[in-house]
């Protein structure tokens, strides 16, 4: 690739060791997702030039810069943090990437201005950071990093530092600059949401490695990973299909889902033929509960203790034990209410053929 970000980035440390490829074309955003020592920040580093690569390259728009320090890149930078320098206005502070770059001062805040305008701060150029709210101060970062036309953008939980309402109103700027934005991006979010509201893809690192990349439908609707099944609130199982419709499954999802003693067979019906190894994944608000067993229709039925009990919002999602079913149901609080569900209770859980969901592994 000529444009954008084409990178290999290679970092060793004592008990760590990322190898991730990664490109964005001009335009793009890829959100890098992963759970918590994955190595997002380290690899977002290695593109700054702050920590120190043992192998791969780093190029944007066809220039290598693994060999130059992180102010010589010419790479915009927006943290969650903001980082803007106390001393400077926001006019300045904004003004500051662009005299690096080699504007003039009278030009550099002229421009300064112009972004400051675009981001919806006109009104605040002479004001110092410390006069700002967390969502102007991020805004002010955005303009500062955008000003300069980078080639490449890169955003380190650019949201993570900003109140519930705040953060809505930064991602819906930031996903409007973004798409005016004619760079490369990459972004690392702990945020689900973001990163799908964000990303024109998404790149999974689990212990240093890629794991999963696609669009965010994509990934949502096959994940690969318990990691990535938990994040879009999948159901997710591997095993094996028999050309019929019949699948062997285990589950893949990991702690927190079942607990140990995961182990055993089990068959589910599905709908899709396939043959060999395969993922299996259903949505939790296809389980149905039950205290007694039900009859009726064919579906996959199985008992199963109810490990936690847990609303959000207006449903309420219960952990299932059930070796080596262990899965979430997500059911309405009037069903809690009904069933008497509490931790401990043990119930019986179905899931339709229809509602499950077969791939390749
Ligand atoms: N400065 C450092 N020196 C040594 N090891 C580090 C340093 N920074 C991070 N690590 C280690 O490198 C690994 C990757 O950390 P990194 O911060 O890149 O992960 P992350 O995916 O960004 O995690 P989080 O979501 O928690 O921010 C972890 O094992 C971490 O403990």
């Amino acid at each position: 690739m000529s444009g954008g970000l084409d990178a290999r980035l290679v970092v060793r440390r004592a008990a760590f060791d990322l190898d991730v490829e990664l490109a964005a074309a001009p335009g793009e955003v890829v959100a890098l997702l992963g759970p918590n020592g994955a190595g997002k920040s380290t690899a977002l580093r290695a593109l700054a030039g702050l920590v120190p690569m043992a192998g791969g390259h780093v190029r944007v728009d066809g220039a290598d810069l693994r060999a130059l320090p992180p102010e010589r890149r010419g790479i915009g930078m927006v943290f969650q943090d903001y980082l803007l320098f106390p001393h400077l206005s926001a006019l300045d502070n904004v003004a500051f990437g662009l005299r690096c770059r080699g504007a003039r001062k009278r030009e550099a805040r002229r421009e300064a201005a112009g972004w400051l305008d675009r981001v919806g701060l006109a009104g605040h150029a002479s004001a110092r950071p410390r006069a700002l709210s967390g969502g102007q101060a991020q805004r002010v970062a955005l303009a500062r990093a955008l000003a300069t036309r980078p080639g490449l953008l890169l955003l380190d939980e650019p949201l993570a530092a900003l109140d519930a309402h705040t953060r809505l109103e930064i991602r819906a700027a930031l996903r409007r600059h973004l798409e005016g934005f004619g760079g490369a991006a990459v972004l690392v979010t702990h945020d689900p949401l973001d990163a799908m509201v964000l990303a024109d893809r998404l790149v999974v690192i689990e212990d240093g490695r890629l794991v999963q990349q696609g669009t965010p439908a994509e990934v949502a609707r096959r994940p690969r990973t318990g990691y990535v099944a938990r994040l879009v609130g999948l159901n997710l199982y591997r095993g094996r299909a028999d050309g019929g419709t019949t699948v062997t499954v285990r589950a893949v999802q990991g702690e927190g889902s079942g607990g140990q003693g995961t182990s055993g067979v089990a068959t589910m019906d599905t709908v899709d033929s396939l043959t060999g190894d395969v993922f299996l994944a259903f949505s939790p608000a296809s389980v149905a509960l039950y205290r007694t067993r039900p009859d009726g229709s064919a579906r996959n039925l199985w008992r199963a203790r109810v490990g936690s009990v847990e609303r959000q919002g207006d449903r309420v999602r219960i952990q299932l034990e059930a070796p080596p079913f262990p899965a979430v149901a997500e059911v309405t609080p009037a069903a809690v209410a009904e069933l008497e569900l509490a931790e401990g209770t043990t119930i019986w859980a179905a899931v339709k053929a229809t509602e499950t969901h077969v791939y390749p592994a």
